[in-house]
């Protein structure tokens, strides 16, 4: 029922406007809502997808517009030779500014992407070779098959299918390797980084493929008007693309679209009816904009398309069984009986020394746990270790590799894997997809290949490694489960089958079994009984004395960041030092 209806749908669209049934106006209108979603399809995967928000997206249709008219104008190109230009130019000028922005963070980050804009248009308007305000007239049409496409009815197929494309494109960026490392930087970075994303290099491919698609839109809108001039590439077209994306639901495909029609209809029906009401006061719509703007924030946060595409039944494309396993990853050999050794770690904020001169080991299938009360610089050892925070002074060595100044994307790398005290998923992602992160350093399919689908084999094999360590522990029935519907104690399960993706030598559990119940407590401890037997090394940082003293080896004991104590648990246990700093704190 679903498909012929779709292309019963289709065609209507498709043949409707070509077909000259349509009027030119209604037509035009159309192809401007496919041209604006190409553009908001962009901002979807920076700002809806990547959490760059950026008011210049204007900016980068205009570089593509410009670039195809004088092209096309005074250097004789065809349209059609001018795209592959157009393109490269824009994706060009994106990589450069690019560059400079995706470094901002904050706030900064918008205000540099309206600075940018303002300054490409005013460049726009005061260059002579490019016709200044008067922009460039007479580019020629896009042809064909030897026919010119002279009327916005003609020209609708042109736009539908370069939508259709720009979509496929980003629908497969997102279903990938690729899209789910852009989909982890929303939430931070420093989970990203533990399994191996870079997030400066991901955010600038983000940043330039959104430049990519505001091109093509620049080169469909260059010749569909056959005129360019500034005034359709200002910081106010910059604010009514973003306004799209947000409006339609600015994670979403289809969201893009959806924004892009109630922003183009809306326009133009404002532009029509608010003189009839309030005399020919100019740009009352952008008050209005404002309006919808701050009502869709308040009463649909995620855009309109959320709310429609709770009654659409969703697709999910089940995991592939059978996919061969991953290979197991090439990481240079061990020197040394120990997996992991800190040598006199310090680490100061200001006056406090939150690690002070703190010494030890971790060997192969043993399990360690560092012991402290609250405070006591356990914590900051786990980032000095992960590479999150640099050392003031002392040294880490990963499988006696010393790690000194290595990111923590490297040292993820080296076969280490970490939680977090404070749970870090990706709320909006499904389990499935945010353990699937943690096989991120097992593939290598790059952005190109993501956008081709050409990743289709290695993704079903980094699905099918994550499916297996979500039934290992256990959550099997909730893989398709939102992130934010699990309980805590469900979280840092989670997160633990993210880490096993990424096959490491040495796991560090920060607090694995807090908000556990005692049955989930049991699961976790004979899971890592399992990990130990198979030659991993632990390290555990646990309040939980019962769990500990279950499973541990050896205990490190912390207090004010200094080591009080090491040895068996039952020498610690006994140890009257640590029974006054924090057994006998919480007896
Ligand atoms: N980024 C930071 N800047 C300044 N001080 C910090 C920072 N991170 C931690 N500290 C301080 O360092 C000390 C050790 O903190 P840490 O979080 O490592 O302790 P912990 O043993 O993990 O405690 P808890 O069990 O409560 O998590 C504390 O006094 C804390 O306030």
């Amino acid at each position: 029922m679903r498909t012929p209806l779709l292309t019963f749908l289709a065609a209507v669209v498709l043949v409707l406007p070509a077909s000259g049934v349509l009027p030119a106006f209604w037509a035009t209108l159309l192809n401007m809502i496919g041209i604006s979603a190409i553009v908001a399809l962009g901002l979807v995967v920076l700002t809806g997808v990547g959490g760059m928000t950026s008011f210049g997206q204007a900016a980068f249709v205009g570089v593509a517009a410009y670039c195809s008219a004088l092209l096309t104008t005074r250097y004789g190109f065809s349209p059609w030779l001018a795209l592959p230009v157009v393109l490269v130019v824009t994706s060009i000028a994106a990589t450069l500014i690019g560059l400079v922005t995706v470094r901002l963070s904050g706030h900064y980050l918008p205000l540099g992407t309206i600075c940018w804009g303002m300054a490409v248009y005013y460049l726009f308007g005061n260059l002579d070779l490019l016709g200044g305000f008067n922009g460039i007239s007479g580019i020629p049409p896009v042809s064909l098959f030897g026919h010119p496409l002279l009327d916005s009815r003609q020209f609708w197929p042109l736009v539908l299918v370069m939508l259709g494309v720009s979509l496929y494109l980003t629908r497969n960026l997102l279903d990938s390797r690729a899209g789910r490392a852009i989909r982890a930087l929303r939430s931070g970075t420093t989970a990203a980084e533990a399994f191996g994303i870079a997030p400066a290099r991901a955010k600038l491919a983000v940043f330039i493929y959104a430049g990519f698609l505001a091109g093509l839109a620049g080169w469909l809108f260059a010749h569909l008007q056959r005129s360019v001039t500034p005034t359709a590439f200002s910081l106010n077209a910059g604010i009514e693309f973003l306004l799209m994306a947000v409006i339609g639901g600015s994670g979403r495909l289809w969201g893009a679209v959806l924004g892009a029609a109630i922003v183009v209809l809306l326009k133009n029906a404002l532009q029509d009816y608010l003189p009839l009401l309030f005399g020919s006061i100019g740009s009352l719509e952008v008050i209005f904009f404002g309006v919808v703007l701050v009502l869709t924030l308040q009463k649909a946060r995620e855009g309109l398309w959320p709310v429609l595409a709770e009654h659409i039944p969703q697709r999910r494309s089940p995991v592939d069984e059978i996919a061969t396993a991953l290979a197991m990853p090439v990481r240079p050999k061990g020197e040394g009986p120990f997996l992991l050794e800190a040598i006199g770690i310090n680490k100061r904020f200001g006056g406090l020394v939150a690690v002070n001169d703190v010494s030890f080991s971790l060997a192969k299938g043993e399990i360690l746990t560092l012991l402290g009360p609250n405070g006591a610089g356990k914590s900051t050892t786990f980032n000095l270790l992960t590479g999150v925070l640099s050392l003031s002074s002392g040294e880490v060595r990963i499988a006696g590799h010393s790690v000194a100044g290595a990111s923590p994307s490297q040292i993820a790398g080296l076969g280490v894997a970490r939680t977090f005290q404070h749970v870090k998923l990706v709320p909006e992602m499904s389990v499935l997809e945010n353990v699937a992160l943690g096989t991120h350093l097992r593939g290598d399919s790059g952005f190109l290949r993501c956008l081709l689908r050409l990743d289709r084999p290695q993704e079903a094999q980094l699905l099918a490694e994550a499916a297996r360590a979500i039934r290992r522990v256990g959550l099997a029935d909730r893989i398709h489960s939102p992130a934010d519907s699990l309980s805590l104690g469900e979280t840092r399960i989670v997160e633990i089958a993210r880490a096993i993706c990424l096959a490491p030598r040495v796991l560090l559990l920060d607090e694995p079994a807090a908000g556990l119940r005692k049955a989930e407590k049991n699961r976790l401890a004979e899971l890592l009984r399992e990990l130990r037997a198979e030659g991993l090394g632990i390290l555990l940082v646990e309040h939980d004395m019962d769990f500990v003293m279950s499973l541990t080896d050896r205990i490190v004991v912390l207090d004010f960041g200094t080591r009080i104590a090491a040895g068996l648990p039952d020498e610690i246990r006994k140890n009257p030092r640590v029974q006054e700093a924090y057994l006998g704190s919480v007896a």
